[in-house]
């Protein structure tokens, strides 16, 4: 059974025995806000990442979500994006259409993906300008505190350096405020080419899901969510700066990942 307790302020932290139950939890969380947020205002804004998310997503496309998700009502966008053909194998579009999204019945129109074939400056700006026709005709809400939209749920994953999105230590992209993507043409990780959300885009939104799985993420898990003295690496951990100004926040780890916290 997983163990859970919510930190003062690092939000709900649930660190599961394995891969198997972690990934019913998480499609389990999925449902039910997808639910809840179509009853409150008939449509569920997804956000999605790529990385090895989608495989903890797969049970939503086999028997009783498949049947019980009001697929029609999806809108689906991505936290970051690699600045690549839809067709090559680092897309994070490919990777959720093969897997997830060609599976179940979400609307082509409804899914916002990138401009694959302009730049990625031209690419972000083209994405941020979609996001902002679909705030202002209300298929994405609005924040009521800060110029954003509020996104129902986005799902980020977690990397080993404590990157999320494509927002990496100590990249200028970790503090652009302004717009609501941008981009970058030297990602540590590769591909080097990348758009992302910024924090401020990510902290309006109204659930945000952080999933870190394996042992290789336990420092950058510890450095993000432990109370530790003020220190350069945590408050440069893009990680540690997942914080919902008003909206929840939760962990999904398994037991390798979460094996560095105080409380394990
Ligand atoms: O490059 C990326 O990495 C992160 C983390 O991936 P994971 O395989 O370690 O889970 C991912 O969330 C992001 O979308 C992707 O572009």
């Amino acid at each position: 059974m997983a163990l859970t307790w919510t930190h003062k302020d690092r939000g709900e932290i649930r660190v599961h025995e394995n891969l198997e139950e972690l990934s019913i939890d998480l499609v389990d969380y999925i449902a039910e806000i997808s639910e809840a947020s179509i009853k409150d205002h008939g449509a569920f804004c997804i956000v999605l990442s790529g990385g090895s998310l989608i495989s903890l997503m797969g049970k939503l496309i086999e028997p009783p979500y498949d049947k019980i998700v009001d697929w029609a009502k999806w809108y689906v966008f991505w936290a970051d994006e690699r600045v690549v053909a839809k067709s090559h194998d680092d897309s994070n579009y490919k990777l959720a259409k093969d897997n997830l999204l060609s599976k179940v019945n979400v609307f082509p129109r409804h899914i916002c993906s990138i401009n694959d074939t302009v730049s990625a400056e031209e690419a972000a700006a083209e994405y941020e300008f979609a996001i902002r026709q679909m705030v202002r005709t209300r298929t994405v809400a609005a924040s009521d505190n800060s110029d954003c939209p509020k996104f129902d749920l986005i799902l980020l994953g977690m990397g080993s350096d404590g990157h999320v999105a494509s927002l990496f230590p100590n990249h200028p992209a970790l503090v652009v405020k302004d717009d609501w993507v941008t981009f970058l043409t030297d990602s540590p990780k590769p591909p080097p080419e990348r758009i992302t959300f910024t924090l401020p885009v990510i902290n309006s939104a109204a659930n945000v899901v952080v999933i870190a799985t394996g042992e290789s993420k336990a420092n950058a898990i510890h450095l993000a969510i432990d109370d530790l003295p003020i220190s350069e690496s945590s408050l440069s951990l893009p990680a540690r700066l997942v914080h919902p100004s008003n909206g929840n926040l939760i962990w999904f780890m398994d037991k390798p990942a979460g094996s560095k916290l105080d409380q394990v």
